[in-house]
């Protein structure tokens, strides 16, 4: 893949192989992904967590999550937001959470109003990606969600942590093209490696 090949190519290519994975590999790959977290002193320290429900192939974050109720850390989850178009809202995620699906089939937890935690109090952010690259760029899934959502961080410079999680075979060896409105990650975790942002 190089990386004059579209975003649109790009998306389609690598939705593939991540699709392509056994359910032993996807299996391993949470574990070992859970693994890399404990490791960051930045996941030991957060109070709130920002993960996703995988879908589409994605990186499970199902292990982690467990774990971070464990240990008392608040789980949220993105919600496309009922009002702004293209915006998320970060919604408290608990064992006994009721969840829809949504417009994308994805599950996200029923909107009450006390449980949307604002951006300013989540100390960690996982963001899911369809492609990534050495420098930590990010590549979604062409919703721009995520960099509408998360603007404000750069912005008011909030001191949320923004960590982008995939499969090693999301990596694009020759680099990815960034645009203005990117979000840059501070680092890019994989089941076997971090990747920080220079
Ligand atoms: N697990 C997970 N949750 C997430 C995201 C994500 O990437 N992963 N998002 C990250 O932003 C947001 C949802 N963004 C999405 C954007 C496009 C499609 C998608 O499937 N697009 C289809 C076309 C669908 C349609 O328009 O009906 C496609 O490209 O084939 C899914 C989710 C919020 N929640
Ligand atoms: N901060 C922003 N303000 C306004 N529009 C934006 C912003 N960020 C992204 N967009 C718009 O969203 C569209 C999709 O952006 P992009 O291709 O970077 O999405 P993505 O990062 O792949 O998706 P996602 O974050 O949902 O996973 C872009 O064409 C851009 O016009």
């Amino acid at each position: 893949m190089l990386p004059t090949e579209s975003r649109s190519t790009l998306r389609k290519y690598f939705r593939q192989q991540r699709n392509a994975l056994s359910n032993a590999q996807q299996q391993l790959a949470s574990v070992q992904l859970l693994k890399q977290c404990k490791s960051l002193g930045i996941y030991q320290q957060a109070k709130t967590i920002a993960c996703y429900l995988a879908q589409d192939g994605e990186l499970s974050l199902t292990p982690l999550i467990e774990d971070a109720w464990h240990r008392g850390k608040d789980v949220c989850l993105p919600v496309l937001h009922p009002f702004a178009k293209g915006y998320l809202l970060f919604v408290r995620y608990h064992p006994n959470s009721t969840l829809q699906a949504n417009r994308f089939g994805i599950p996200e937890p029923v909107i009450n109003l006390p449980d949307i935690i604002p951006l300013e109090e989540v100390n960690l952010i996982f963001a899911p990606l369809v492609a990534f690259d050495e420098q930590s760029r990010r590549l979604g899934m062409g919703g721009g969600f995520y960099d509408r959502t998360l603007a404000p961080v750069l912005k008011n410079a909030l001191e949320t942590h923004i960590c982008g999680v995939a499969h090693d075979c999301q990596k694009v060896e020759t680099g990815l093209k960034s645009d203005r409105w990117d979000i840059p990650m501070q680092q890019i975790i994989t089941p076997s490696k971090i990747y920080r942002a220079s």
